[in-house]
């Protein structure tokens, strides 16, 4: 917000509305961050990753978160060993609860311990939340969820940072929804959870449907959206065991809302004495049975100290009896008195199951208190309701504006006043001693024939000119406050009735004497001196001082401030009702604080302080003998900041300055310190690499001794082998080598045999071929010749014949001459 260039309502407004639009429903401004209620689950914003991010992050480093502001807490708590608080802000229904519970996780987150068996404080914190949100908590108008309580846990820490015990103190329960609740609203959540308990519980404490009982019945409202009251049973009796509250104890709890719910049936009607009571019918008898023996007491006595009183003064004991009218109020009020006393026993059980750390030196306290009401009827509750918002918008005004201008003025700076509504005489109107509203209730509570409307007069009469006190035209009891929210009336009517705070006398007597322990526990027997002094005691003044220590405490702590926003009325998720939340902006002081964080100097050192934490940034003016001022100035210079101012005694930066001199500083500090570290680590990666060297050293010689005896050993037998295999190839070789010779020798000589015996053979076969050739051609021409011979001598014949014919023929012719020459002519043919 403080970024915005144009900081005005609509600005402010538009700038919130379209963040809600993306879901980021947190904003700073400033240092106070504004909630605005999703009513939706966005469980990516609080799972543990985002824990993680935000833990050890500069505030305003990531966006605007709840994380954030319990971390800066944290951390501040941490550094400066201050207690811390968180202060959640903002109307009924606006998100106060579930914002306390994601402060209170992220505390735990931090400070809390792992590994631990059994139950951590911080379990038990967490745990505490859904028991006390079932005795505590009911459906409202405004919020389905609604606390009737406020609370303020202090979570206490060890030295480390750790938890080490925490504290739940309570404020002003309101009693009369036990008795009274309109519609569409609800009684305590623990009432349903109880008539939805398994079937087992609901047959021992005697229960039935809520409908049939007086005290849930006056509304037509049992049952909520989206949430099972049998499944919230279990988880309560659960949530119970886990805070420590034993089953014998759980039991007994539960038997007293049991008996409350019998008590609200039991009815009355007139006796037949003036003035006296009887029970109505056979229901109320069976009802009264039923209380008495849950409660484990006297069922004639319920009866009796329900219609009857005993006075004792000092010449008799006179019992009087109570009419119809007066015997409800006595109910009601017995019903009232038990179940704000078993509340106050949870809370004590609670925190004395969790543990306090006396040792604690720092804490930090999440205060979560109802937001400021106005109804059409207000009655006494609203009226104190509104009296704690008025305290805590004191305390918010005092820290963010007051005490801002005061310690402006004091250190003398320039400075320009910003105006701003103290609500200082609201809280005079309300509690000033004497003449306040308060002080004149109790006035009237005392003075026995004091009613309302004389109270209102009295108002009246005192406060005529009182500019915060209206008193309504057509009023005879109403009254106007003018509160810093805006104007509420409030109705007289029940103010005295509600304000007077006494156990009647036979109530105590009876609850006290009953069988069982823990009933009587919550009734413990009165000291003699009290039980003589008045019985009155003012709700209103215990109220008070009950603030007033809460104040102190918040005083003591340095705070930062949640404020919760509503965006509707209907409890719907992304409805952004402007004028609604411009409303609540301007009741929460949230514009006047956005001006005065930009305009003024949000943080601010002592010289001392200032030093101590930025001289890192320049030594050397520390060194320089300077006056301090004068050093922080010079630092601040060397820094180039522009727009501090120095008072008389203190150094006053901007918004957004000390992060930047933080940032220097952590720049400065981390250059130091990781040149230490470089040294260290240089130092002992020496130290370590010479033990390792002479180690590596000694090692080593051992190792080569042995390893030079082994290599030789293994060289020696590789040689030796190597020699064997030579040998043996030279063997192998050789042996294969005669081998092959010799089959090759076998194989020549087989082979040249096998071709000396084939060609033997071949040329006897030849040969044979060639003798039979010849004798076959022999043969042939022996044949050819004998048939030449033949065909020859055939012819010879022939010719011869032919011849010799002719011969014979020429023979008378040759006979004398030829004979001899035909001899050699047939040698010739012989020849050829
Ligand atoms: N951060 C959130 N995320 C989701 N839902 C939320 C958140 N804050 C509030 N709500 C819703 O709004 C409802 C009302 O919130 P819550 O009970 O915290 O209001 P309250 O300010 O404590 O009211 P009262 O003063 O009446 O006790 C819750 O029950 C829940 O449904």
């Amino acid at each position: 917000m403080t970024k915005l260039s144009y900081l005005h309502e609509p600005g402010v407004l538009q700038n919130l509305a379209a963040r809600y639009e993306l879901n980021e429903i947190y904003t700073y401004t400033g240092n106070i961050l504004i909630a605005i209620n999703p009513f939706q689950r966005l469980p990516h914003l609080y799972d543990t990753h985002m824990m993680e991010q935000y833990k050890g992050a500069g505030f305003g480093e990531l966006s605007p978160h709840v994380f954030a502001v319990a971390d800066v807490a944290y951390r501040a708590m941490i550094n400066e060993g201050k207690s811390n608080s968180i202060l959640v802000s903002g109307e009924s229904g606006a998100g106060k609860t579930e914002t306390t519970k994601m402060l209170m996780r992220y505390l735990a987150y931090l400070g809390g311990r792992s590994g631990i068996e059994g139950r951590t404080v911080e379990q038990q914190v967490l745990e505490s939340n859904p028991v006390l949100e079932a005795f505590g908590n009911a459906k409202t108008v405004r919020n389905n969820n609604s606390s009737r309580f406020g609370k303020f846990v202090e979570i206490q820490f060890d030295k480390s940072g750790r938890i080490s015990g925490a504290a739940i103190r309570t404020y002003l329960l309101e009693r009369s929804r036990v008795c009274q609740v309109n519609s569409p609203e609800r009684n305590y959540h623990c009432f349903y959870l109880l008539c939805a308990a398994p079937p087992e519980e609901i047959a021992k404490y005697k229960l039935e449907n809520p409908k049939s009982f007086h005290y849930l019945n006056q509304s037509d409202c049992y049952e909520l959206d989206g949430v099972d009251d049998a499944d919230e049973y279990l988880a309560t009796r659960r949530a119970m065991d886990i805070v420590g509250i034993t089953e014998e104890e759980q039991d007994a709890i539960f038997r007293v809302v049991a008996a409350i719910l019998h008590i609200g049936n039991i009815d009355f009607a007139k006796g037949e004495e003036i003035d006296s009571s009887v029970l109505k019918d056979e229901k109320s008898r069976f009802h009264l049975k039923m209380a008495a023996e849950l409660l484990m007491c006297d069922a004639q006595g319920l009866e009796d100290a329900l219609i009857k009183r005993v006075m004792v003064t000092p010449e008799e004991v006179i019992t009087r009896t109570l009419d119809p009218g007066s015997a409800i109020v006595s109910r009601d009020g017995l019903a009232k008195t038990l179940y704000s006393r078993l509340f106050d026993w949870l809370v004590d059980k609670i925190n004395v199951s969790i543990g306090q750390d006396p040792n604690s030196k720092s804490l930090i306290g999440v205060l979560d208190i109802y937001g400021f009401e106005s109804f059409k009827c207000n009655s006494f509750e609203q009226f104190c309701i509104n009296f704690t918002n008025e305290k805590l918008q004191q305390h918010f005004n005092q820290h963010v504006f007051k005490m801002e201008q005061e310690e402006y003025t004091k250190e003398e700076i320039n400075w320009s006043y910003i105006e701003f509504v103290d609500n200082q005489d609201v809280l005079d109107l309300i509690e000033k001693k004497p003449g306040g509203i308060i002080a004149l209730l109790d006035e009237a509570c005392m003075f026995p024939k004091s009613t309302h409307e004389t109270f209102a007069q009295k108002l009246y009469q005192t406060f005529t000119k009182n500019k915060r006190f209206i008193k309504p035209k057509l009023s005879r009891t109403n009254f106007t406050i003018s509160h810093y929210a805006g104007e509420v009336t409030y109705q007289a009517d029940q103010f005295l009735d509600k304000n007077k705070d006494y156990v009647v006398a036979e109530h105590q007597d009876l609850m006290n004497a009953s069988k069982c322990s823990f009933v009587a526990s919550l009734f413990p027997p009165l000291a003699v001196e009290t039980s003589k002094a008045s019985k009155f005691s003012s709700i209103g003044s215990r109220f008070k001082v009950q603030l007033q220590s809460l104040m102190e405490t918040l005083s003591s702590t340095e705070p930062h401030y949640i404020r919760c926003v509503k965006p509707n009325n209907v409890l719907k998720p992304a409805i952004f009702e402007n004028s609604n939340i411009i409303q609540q902006l301007r009741c929460g002081g949230v514009l006047e604080a956005i001006r005065i964080s930009c305009a003024g100097y949000p943080t601010r050192r002592t010289f001392y302080e200032f030093l101590h934490r930025f001289s890192v940034l320049a030594p050397e003016y520390l060194e320089g003998n300077f006056d301090d001022k004068i050093a922080c100035q010079k630092i601040l210079d060397k820094m180039n900041l522009q727009g501090y101012q120095i008072g008389k005694n203190k150094v006053f930066l901007r918004a957004g300055q000390m992060a930047q001199l933080d940032a220097k500083r952590a720049d400065v500090l981390g250059k130091a310190a990781r040149t230490i570290q470089r040294q260290i680590r240089t130092h002992m990666a020496r130290k370590e690499f010479i033990m390792l060297r002479k180690a590596a050293i000694i090692l080593q010689s051992c190792c080569r001794g042995k390893l030079a005896c082994k290599m030789y050993e293994k060289m020696r037998q590789e040689a030796a082998a190597i020699k064997v295999q030579k040998n043996l190839r030279g063997y192998i070789s050789r042996n294969s080598y005669t081998t092959l010779r010799s089959s090759a020798i076998i194989l020549q000589t087989g082979f040249r045999a096998m071709s000396a015996r084939n060609e033997f053979r071949f040329r006897k076969q030849t040969k044979a071929a060639i003798t039979i050739q010849a004798q076959w051609r022999c043969h042939r021409d022996y044949s050819y010749y004998n048939d030449l011979k033949n065909a020859t001598l055939t012819y010879q014949c022939a010719w011869r014949q032919r011849i010799a014919r002719r011969e014979l023929k020429n023979s008378k012719w040759l006979q004398e001459t030829g004979a001899l020459k035909a001899k050699d002519n047939w040698k010739n043919v012989l020849r050829s």
